[in-house]
């Protein structure tokens, strides 16, 4: 089953990016302006322009286009084994069951995906972030081809790894669109991306690095606590706010028994913001809850409707809901927050209700996406070397050690 060493190492997925460290160190601390060193310098420019072919891979869910596309969609979530966890011997049931579960769910599902527009507007969004960051890395000096793979939908994780290799893209920039590591999210489209690389020449032989989860970067950070600042202030006593975080829940044992680091890291990405927030004078009170539980297994507690009710009977009048594990408008905000815990809230005593929107596009947000990718980017060593044009210089053998660290990387 799941706890048998199928878990997801994520920290030993960001390979390279120590290199790209002690690059950066190394050329900072080192300084030059011999018109050799300046040569190479711009040769190696001219070369890494003309040879490399930057990519980046948005990794995301999916979600069905059209009413007729959620049982099928159903069907891919529910016979993905990082969904449902069967134990090994169980493993040939996946597919029967995913049908069977996909079929019983549909009706309840398409509802909801009725009441937001007959559909998920996660393609559409998933791929205006893409286009956003390719100006922003543009803009950034990094020319870059942005890629969306969804896991269960399309276009799926395939077709755009098939498009990256027509490119003949030289390095890539693996990025999910989950801040925090969920092995039922971010790890489940690398391990399906694992599996399509290992048997693949291409891309076995291609310079990757994979960013596994970014909730504890500052752009990230100040983001999300400009857009709960802009909401708090349409409250009317802004600071008697209840900060309502909801993230999407997993179950139990994916946590206490397979390690999944999702909780901790919603802990600490909640942590962050309040302090950010308190940074900026505000002192509100804070909750975070779990919601989107299916099926009959224990799931991350609190939940969020249980939480809701609470806070209503502890007499809090005011509540500001976060949807925190995503960055797109989605079914559960849309339809969940928005319309069964807003009803929830004002039933149980909440008079004054207020959700916080999804990063979406928002330009710090993208920027800082832009960053991230730059600082991962494989075995930047030429890059780094491009940078030198406008430091002074001192020494021509710092240098020359530095050129040949990056020929030998
Ligand atoms: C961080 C975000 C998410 C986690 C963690 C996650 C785990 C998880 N989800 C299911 C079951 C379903 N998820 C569904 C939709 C859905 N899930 C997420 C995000 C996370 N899921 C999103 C953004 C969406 C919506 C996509 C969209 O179309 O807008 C659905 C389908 C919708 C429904 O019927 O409710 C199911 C089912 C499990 C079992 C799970 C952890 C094991
Ligand atoms: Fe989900
Ligand atoms: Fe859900």
């Amino acid at each position: 089953g799941f706890g048998s060493g199928d878990g997801i190492p994520a920290h030993t997925y960001i390979a390279g990016v120590p290199f790209l460290v002690q690059s950066r160190q190394h050329f900072s601390a080192s300084s030059s302006a011999s018109e050799a060193v300046l040569t190479a310098q711009s040769d190696i420019r001219k070369l890494f322009v003309a040879n490399e072919k930057i990519g980046v891979l948005l990794l995301n869910l999916g979600g069905p286009e059209t009413l007729d596309d959620v049982q099928p969609f159903l069907f891919n979530l529910f016979a993905d084994p990082d969904i449902i966890r069967l134990p090994r011997a169980f493993r040939f049931l996946q597919k029967p069951l995913a049908q069977f579960i996909s079929v019983a769910r549909a009706p309840k599902s398409k509802e909801g995906y009725a009441s937001i527009g007959g559909g998920s507007p996660l393609r559409q969004i998933t791929d205006a972030q893409g286009e956003a960051l390719m100006e922003a890395l543009c803009g950034k000096d990094i020319p870059a081809k942005v890629y969306v793979g969804m896991r269960y939908w399309h276009p799926f994780t395939e077709e755009a790894i098939e498009q990256i290799k027509k490119d003949g893209i030289t390095k890539l920039v693996v990025l999910p669109l989950y801040p925090q590591f969920s092995i039922s999210t971010s790890g489940s489209s690398l391990r399906l991306l694992e599996s399509i690389f290992r048997e693949d020449e291409y891309l076995v032989n291609m310079q990757h690095t994979v960013i596994p989860s970014w909730y504890q970067r500052e752009g990230y950070i100040k983001a999300m606590t400009t857009l709960i600042e802009k909401e708090l202030l349409k409250f009317p006593k802004p600071q008697k706010v209840m900060i309502f975080f909801s993230a999407h829940g997993v179950p139990l044992a994916y946590v206490e028994e397979a390690g999944d680091p999702y909780k901790a890291e919603m802990e600490e990405c909640v942590d962050l913001i309040m302090e950010e927030l308190e940074k900026r004078g505000m002192a509100n009170p804070c909750t975070l809850a779990y919601q989107s539980r299916v099926g009959p297994v224990e799931w991350l507690k609190p939940y969020t409707d249980e939480t809701i009710i609470a806070l209503g009977q502890r007499g809090v009048k005011s509540l500001l809901a976060v949807p925190i594990s995503f960055v797109s408008e989605h079914i559960e905000t849309l339809e969940e927050i928005d319309v069964e815990y807003k009803e929830l809230a004002l039933q149980s005593g909440i008079k004054h209700w207020g959700r916080v929107p999804a990063l979406g596009c928002e330009p710090t947000f993208i920027s800082d996406l832009a960053d991230a990718v730059i600082e991962s980017l494989p075995y930047v060593g030429a890059m780094a070397v491009s940078n030198l044009e406008a430091r002074q210089v001192t020494s021509i053998t710092g240098h020359a050690k530095c050129l040949l660290f990056v020929f030998c990387m």
